[in-house]
C-alpha cells in the first residue's frame, strides 16, 4: 500500500514553483529588469538641437505628461492594451519620457533598453503601432503641440518600427 505523505504546513509553493515575485522599489515604483548597458545610443535616434522644438512641447514638463498620456491612452486602448498588461507601466512613463526628452533636445539623458531589446518577442504588428501612434497624436494634440513640431517627434520615431514590429 502507498502512503501519500501529505505536505509539511507552510510549504512555500512558490519556491516548489519556481515562482519569482519581483518587489517594486520603494522610491521609484518600478521593478527591476535584467541589467543592460545605459547608453543616450539605446533612444534610437539623434537628438534635435532646437530651442523652439522644445518650446512647442511645453518643456520637459509638457514632454513628461505627452508620454504619461500616450501610456494611459495606450492602456485603455482595446485594441492595444492587452500587450501592456503585466508590463511595468511606471518604468514605462519614466523611460518614454526620457526617450522623447532626449530626442527633442530638451537635455534628458535615456536611460532604458534599445528599441529591439526592450520589444523583443511581443509579437508587435503594424496595426499595434499605428494604435500607439494615434495615442500619441492624440496626446500631442491635447496638450497644445503645433502639428509641424507633432510631426518633427513622429519623424524620428518612424524609422524605429522596423525594430519594434514582429509580424
Ligand atoms: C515608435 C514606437 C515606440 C517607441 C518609441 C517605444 C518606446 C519604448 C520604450 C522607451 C520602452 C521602455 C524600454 C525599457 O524599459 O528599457 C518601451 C517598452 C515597451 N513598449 Fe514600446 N515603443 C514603441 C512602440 C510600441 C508598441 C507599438 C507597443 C505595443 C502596442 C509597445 C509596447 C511596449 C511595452 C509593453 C513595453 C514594456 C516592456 C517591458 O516591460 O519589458 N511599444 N517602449
Amino acid at each position: 500500500m502507498v502512503i501519500q505523505q501529505a505536505p509539511a504546513e507552510g510549504t512555500d509553493w512558490d519556491a516548489e514553483f519556481g515562482v519569482e515575485t519581483k518587489q517594486r522599489d520603494p522610491v521609484t515604483g518600478e521593478l527591476p529588469v535584467d541589467p543592460y548597458e545605459q547608453s543616450n545610443a539605446n533612444a534610437g535616434a539623434a537628438p534635435y538641437d532646437s530651442a523652439g522644438l522644445v518650446r512647442d512641447f511645453g518643456g520637459r514638463d509638457g514632454i513628461a505628461r505627452i508620454a504619461g498620456r500616450t501610456v494611459d491612452l495606450a492602456e485603455s486602448d482595446p485594441r492595444i492594451a492587452v500587450i501592456f498588461e503585466s508590463h511595468d507601466m511606471v518604468r514605462l512613463k519614466r523611460t518614454l519620457s526620457e526617450q522623447f526628452c532626449y530626442l527633442l533636445g530638451a537635455g534628458c539623458d535615456y536611460t532604458g533598453r534599445d528599441m529591439r531589446a526592450a520589444h523583443d518577442g511581443m509579437g508587435v504588428t503594424k496595426a499595434d503601432m499605428n494604435a500607439l501612434v494615434e495615442n500619441l497624436q492624440s496626446a500631442m494634440r491635447e496638450a497644445g503641440v503645433p502639428f509641424a513640431a507633432q510631426n518633427r517627434l513622429l519623424a524620428k520615431l518612424a524609422p524605429m518600427s522596423r525594430k519594434i514590429v514582429e509580424r
